[in-house]
């Protein structure tokens, strides 16, 4: 269980968390909507350890890892701004958290491809990343994040920059995949349809606040 408790977060004199909790079961997703500004991703940056708060602590089960740098949390990002490497073919984004992990690296392509098989980009496995579609880009960084097996999934606006009909296909293949592998998952959006689609449960950030919506 991914859990943030009483955090509290300004910039400027504007609370984006006030004493805020939450709960994040293993299976569950759930999706964080709110106006723009309120301070979704900040919210999700000190669940990852990317910031920090001024108060309060993140936990994971039963020990507070509050401290802990971002890396030794276990939970996979995929944010807006968190590319695809450039440089290295599909197989090694895939395969660059495991070799993070040290995993030799013959053995971290081989589950690369394994996984790519799974997503139906087996014929992408040696391409550039920059040659394949948005939504094949978005089904490797996902196939990036799921490989490690992470505990917790923090996603921000995954969908943003692709079009609407894509969106919708990838906000079910996305659901089903993250179901399978189960883990505690947090959907950043500002598409209540798109968080309908995909979340277990819905909750609104306002002043600081968390509002249930679903
Ligand atoms: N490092 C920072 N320094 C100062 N202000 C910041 C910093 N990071 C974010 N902010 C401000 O905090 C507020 C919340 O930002 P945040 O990105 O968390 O909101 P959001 O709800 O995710 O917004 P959006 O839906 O537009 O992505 C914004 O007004 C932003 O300008």
């Amino acid at each position: 269980m991914l859990e943030l408790r009483n955090i509290t977060k300004h910039y400027g004199a504007r609370p984006l968390a006030d004493k805020l909790s939450l709960q994040v079961a293993e299976g569950e997703i759930v999706a964080l909507l709110g106006p723009s500004g309120s301070g979704k991703s900040t919210l999700l940056k000190i669940a990852a350890g990317l910031e920090a708060a001024e108060a309060g602590s993140v936990w994971f089960d039963s020990e507070d890892i509050s401290r802990q740098p971002p890396e030794r949390r276990g939970f996979a990002l995929m944010f807006q701004d968190f590319a695809l490497f450039p440089h290295l073919d599909v197989r090694d984004n895939v395969a660059f958290g495991l070799v993070e992990q040290r995993v030799a690296k013959a053995q971290a392509r081989q589950r690369a491809e394994l996984m790519l098989e799974r997503f139906g980009l087996a014929a992408h496995t040696r391409h550039r990343v920059w040659t394949l579609s948005g939504g094949e880009q978005q089904r490797v960084a996902l196939a990036r994040a799921l490989i490690t097996a992470p505990r917790a999934l923090l996603l921000d606006e995954p969908f943003s920059a692709l079009d609407a009909a894509l969106r919708l296909d990838l906000q079910t293949e996305f659901r089903e995949r993250i179901f399978e592998a189960g883990m505690a998952t947090v959907l950043v959006t500002h598409d209540e349809t798109e968080a309908r689609a995909m979340a277990t449960r819905g909750l609104r950030l306002v002043a600081g606040h968390l509002q249930q919506l679903w």
